[in-house]
């Protein structure tokens, strides 16, 4: 039964229900709360109402010029893509929802006995834009529990990989191979109407979530020979689940970290390099499994998601150059031999942001509270007195603060996980939140394949030729 966006409106929620799931049965008096797809089903035609009504509002205006700048100089700043889970304020940093990291590490639902939010209430905040009763959480973890196996074949491919294959392109290559079962590729060869298309990108989007513990713990213990994969327990959470694959399931300070590292690391607006590959290949309607895969890729770069692991190493290559309790000159001799070197500064410096990033602050309030006396971590706080000063005195950074990538990886090396090059691989199955509640949402509202105009150097000088 399909029907039709205005109409929806005025029906029922069992009737909305039937709409969404053909074949399933629902009552009108059940007290189970709503599922995460039964609420999007509700949510989705006023969604598709509430565009409608803001193109014909404003779809004529401007954002203002676009200047030949902005073109060779990486699009900063340039307004052009819809994302509607977070949004990046340069001073003030990220808002999942329109909700801070301090909001959000309040009012998401919590582990019994934790105090960090679960990645599950994240999830549910970034797809509904609501806060989820715990309830709904527990059944979402459960739901990703049932859903996380990964199939014979894709664990196959990542046991054939050789160890020295970097594990963010072991992680790319099992996540494309998923496409096998791509519900979604599946619904399109059998001519499913657009107006349905975010009912199976939904199940990938939930396969893809649940689908990336068996593949992270997979890849940690084939390249660092840490054991035999354990199962997924249904009555854990999701970062319970994947800290016991990591092996690290005992640690609870180790689990509560990964419950905030997968929190803050979910999404951070449409622009970068991870969140807007996926959207353009989305776009394309390639499923979410290819989409992601190539986000994954982006995400695989030193500028961006691998920047954590280029921390570490740079941390590590100034403890054995000039010893692990140096000074504050000799620290400053190093970072000056990086950029005298011409090379940039990992952890520093941001595309948007122009203060020090609240992902790095969030981390830095745990390690205070739960690593204060570690040394790695008291030498990533000397060089945050110091890194800005001297990258405002080389005079080039437009953001001299820490970024998310400056913290996270001395946390995970405190615990045991000094295995930096795995790193970026715990960032991509946090990004997976983010980039899926969006693709979910432009197969809902019908978002139409990405095509900007390029222009060649000599085009704009012809263009300009008359006018100079
Ligand atoms: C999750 C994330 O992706 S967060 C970012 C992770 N990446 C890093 O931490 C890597 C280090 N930082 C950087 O390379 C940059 O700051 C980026 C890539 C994050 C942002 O790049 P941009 O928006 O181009 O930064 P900005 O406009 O300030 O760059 C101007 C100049 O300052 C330099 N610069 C910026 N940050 C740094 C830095 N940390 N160290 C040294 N130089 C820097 C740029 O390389 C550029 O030099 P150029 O004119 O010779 O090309
Ligand atoms: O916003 C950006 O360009 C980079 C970043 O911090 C992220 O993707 O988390």
């Amino acid at each position: 039964m399909s029907v039709p966006a205005r109409s929806l409106l005025k029906t029922s929620r069992p009737t909305l229900l039937r709409a969404a799931y053909p074949g399933a049965r629902f009552s009108s008096t059940s007290a189970k709360p709503a599922t995460l797809k039964e609420r999007l089903a509700e949510l989705i035609p006023k969604e598709i109402e509430n565009v409608k009504a803001t193109r014909a509002q404003h779809g004529k205006k401007s954002f203002g010029p676009v200047v030949v700048d902005q073109l060779y100089g990486g699009m900063r700043g340039l307004p052009a893509l819809i994302w509607d889970g977070s949004v990046l304020d340069a001073e003030e940093g990220i808002r999942f929802r329109g909700k801070t990291i301090p909001e959000c590490q309040e009012l998401l639902p919590k582990a019994p006995g934790g105090s960090e939010p679960l990645p599950e209430g994240l999830f549910w905040l970034l797809v509904t834009g609501e806060i989820p009763t715990q309830e709904q959480v527990q059944e979402l973890s459960r739901d990703w529990a049932a859903r996380s196996a990964i199939p014979e074949f894709v664990e196959e491919i990542l046991d054939r990989c050789p160890p020295t294959l970097h594990p963010m392109s072991q992680f790319s290559l099992a996540v494309t191979a998923l496409n096998h079962n791509s519900a979604f590729a599946k619904a399109y060869q059998s001519g499913i109407s657009k107006k349905d298309y975010w009912g199976p990108t939904f199940e990938d989007s939930m396969d893809l979530i649940a689908k990336l513990p068996n593949i992270a713990g997979r890849i940690y213990r084939n390249v660092f020979g840490q054991g035999k994969l354990p199962a997924i327990d249904a009555n854990k959470d999701y970062s319970h689940n994947l800290a016991t694959l990591l092996g690290f399931g005992d640690n609870q300070a180790f689990v509560e970290l990964l419950r905030l590292y997968i929190t803050i690391h979910s999404d951070h607006e449409g622009g970068n390099v991870s969140a807007h590959t996926g959207k353009l290949v989305g776009s394309a309607l390639s499923d979410p499994f290819l989409a992601y895969s190539a986000a994954l890729n982006g995400l695989a770069g030193p500028l961006h998601g691998l920047a954590n692991q280029e921390v570490l190493i740079w941390l590590r290559k100034m403890q054995a150059k000039i010893g692990e309790d140096a000074s504050d000159e000799a620290v400053k001799e190093y970072i000056w031999s990086t950029l005298k070197a011409g090379q940039v500064v990992p952890g520093y410096g941001h595309a948007v942001l122009r203060k020090t990033d609240p992902r790095y602050t969030a981390q830095r309030e745990f390690a205070l509270k739960h690593l204060p006396d570690d040394k790695m971590f008291k030498l990533v706080g000397q060089i945050y007195n110091l890194v800005p000063d001297i990258l405002l005195e080389a005079g080039k950074a437009k953001n001299p603060w820490p970024n998310v990538d400056a913290h996270s990886g001395v946390l995970l090396t405190h615990y045991g996980m000094d295995q930096m090059q795995f790193y970026t691989v715990l960032f991509g199955v946090s990004r997976a939140f983010g980039v899926a509640a969006q693709l979910i949402w432009d197969r809902a509202l019908g978002a139409p394949l990405e095509r900007p105009k390029s222009y060649s150097t000599a085009a704009i000088q012809k263009m300009f030729a008359d006018k100079a």
